[in-house]
């Protein structure tokens, strides 16, 4: 059995719908399971209308709300499939029309709420993909993934909760035998009080390796726009390389440093489940894919195979004198709220906590911290050179760095697997940096 994932892009055109109801046919031919984000934009639309609604502007709400509107429907008449989405579409226009509503007249979006609403984006986008499939004569239906992703309840950053997930998964597994081809949605769950859940901005990579798992699939494909992993953003190294085979603590290491092509939570099912991850380019099925495994490719010592970065860190100071618990308080309070932890080091020399404030909570967390006398320096970027290599070469790869000179370095962290390198460095910083990073360590490397 296997999974596809297809994301906002694969889905977000005539174009890219039409590429990728031909995979999969090839890929499914005796059925499974198809996973699909909301068409590109949508969710970033359903946001901005409820801000609006949330600040009482209405007006700006439903401009917004009609604007999603229009692009599905000329969506589903781009594909001749307005008649055949019609009934199952209008009820979650109006719901997200409601919820808009409710939203603007207590000028709140509560976490709750806003899942909800959210939700619309990925099941409207999991309708049309199942009428596009029937239309192409394959036996597709519609199954809502909130019957069996069940989740910890917390709205906007919900956590999985695996065995809720395999027992409600019985039914799937059952049916999803030969012949049965189901299209549900991805980055939504359902909490312990029935309500919806999201996983967290480009969850739907997870919701597919969570749903692979609970199923038992062979293999997961995500389906993208890139010729799989590459060495670096292609925004902004354009030159970036596709890696055709890599281990999963080298794919773990490089979406937890923040590559957007693979989300953060979504190689935990692989290394529990151990099946096969395939990321590939729904623009170009033919081109260069990547193959995740658990074991690694032979690499040269010394041997970078990726660069990663994340921008928007934040760095907590605390000097020799102070208590380490300090410290630990603070990255609890962080963690709780909302924060990615990307190192806590705690040494007679002083304490340093790097976060992310992934939400507004952790944000608000921040800026008591900074309030209550503790050293919060704002704007910096953690950025990550990553490969198999670096296990050999610890502490030579340091040698690597050599292009960092110039840089103003504040911290240099080295994860336990040993696959990666990290430092940070202000965020302007990166623009220029990681190309010749790249350059230096990936397009000539130096082995060390
Ligand atoms: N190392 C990398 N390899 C491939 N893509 C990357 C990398 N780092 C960042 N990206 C970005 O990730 C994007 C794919 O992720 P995303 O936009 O979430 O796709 P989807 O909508 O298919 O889920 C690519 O278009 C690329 O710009
Ligand atoms: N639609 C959600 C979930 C997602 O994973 O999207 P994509 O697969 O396009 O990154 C988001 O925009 O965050």
């Amino acid at each position: 059995m296997k999974v596809l994932k297809f994301g906002g892009t694969s889905v977000g055109s005539r174009e890219a719908q039409l590429l990728a109801a031909r995979i999969i046919a090839r890929e499914l031919p005796a059925g499974g399971l198809v996973v699909v984000s909301a068409l590109s934009g949508t969710t970033d639309l359903i946001l901005k209308a409820m801000a609006a609604s949330a600040r009482g502007d209405l007006a700006g709400s439903t401009r917004c709300r009609e604007a999603l509107e229009a692009r599905h429907w000329e969506a589903a008449r781009a594909l001749d499939l307005e008649a055949e989405v019609r009934s199952a579409w209008a009820p979650l226009f109006q719901s997200l029309s409601n919820l808009l509503q409710g939203m603007g007249l207590l000028w709140e979006a509560s976490p709750r709420s806003r899942d909800t609403a959210l939700a619309v984006g990925e099941t409207l986008s999991a309708r049309l993909m199942a009428a596009l499939l029937v239309r192409e004569g394959l036996p597709a239906a519609f199954r809502d993934v909130r019957e069996v992703l069940r989740t910890d309840g917390r709205h906007g950053r919900a956590r999985p909760d695996l065995e809720a997930i395999r027992e409600a998964a019985a039914p799937w597994r059952a049916a999803l035998g030969p012949g049965a081809l189901w299209v549900t949605q991805g980055f939504l769950g359902q909490g312990p009080d029935g309500a919806t859940t999201t996983l967290g901005r480009g969850g739907s990579d997870t919701s597919a390796t969570l749903l692979g798992e609970a199923l038992g699939a062979a293999e997961v494909q995500i389906w993208t726009d890139v010729d799989g992993v590459l060495s670096a953003d292609p925004s902004l190294v354009p030159g970036a390389r596709p890696i055709p085979v890599m281990s999963l603590p080298e794919a773990a290491a490089l979406s937890a440093f923040g590559a957007k092509v693979l989300h953060a939570d979504a190689l935990a099912p692989v290394r529990r489940a151990g099946f096969r991850l395939v990321v590939a380019n729904t623009h170009r099925p033919s081109a260069g894919r990547t193959e995740i495994r658990l074991d690694s490719p032979p690499r040269r010592p010394g041997e970078i195979t990726s660069v990663a970065y994340k921008e928007g860190v934040s760095c907590l100071r605390v000097p020799p004198t102070a208590d380490a618990e300090q410290l630990f308080q603070a990255s609890t309070r962080l963690l709780e709220a909302g924060a990615s932890l990307y190192g806590l080091l705690a040494t007679p020399d002083g304490g340093l906590l790097v976060a992310r404030a992934e939400t507004a909570e952790a944000e608000a967390v921040l800026t008591d911290l900074a309030a209550s006398g503790l050293d919060v320096s704002r704007g910096w970027a953690v950025v990550a050179l990553v490969g198999e290599g670096l296990r050999a070469a610890q502490g030579r790869a340091l040698s690597l760095l050599g292009p960092l000179v110039e840089e103003p370095v504040a911290a240099i962290l080295a994860g336990d697997t040993g696959v990666s390198l990290a430092f940070l460095v202000p965020d302007p910083r990166l623009a220029g940096l990681i190309p010749r990073l790249h350059a230096t360590c990936i397009e000539t490397p130096l082995g060390v």
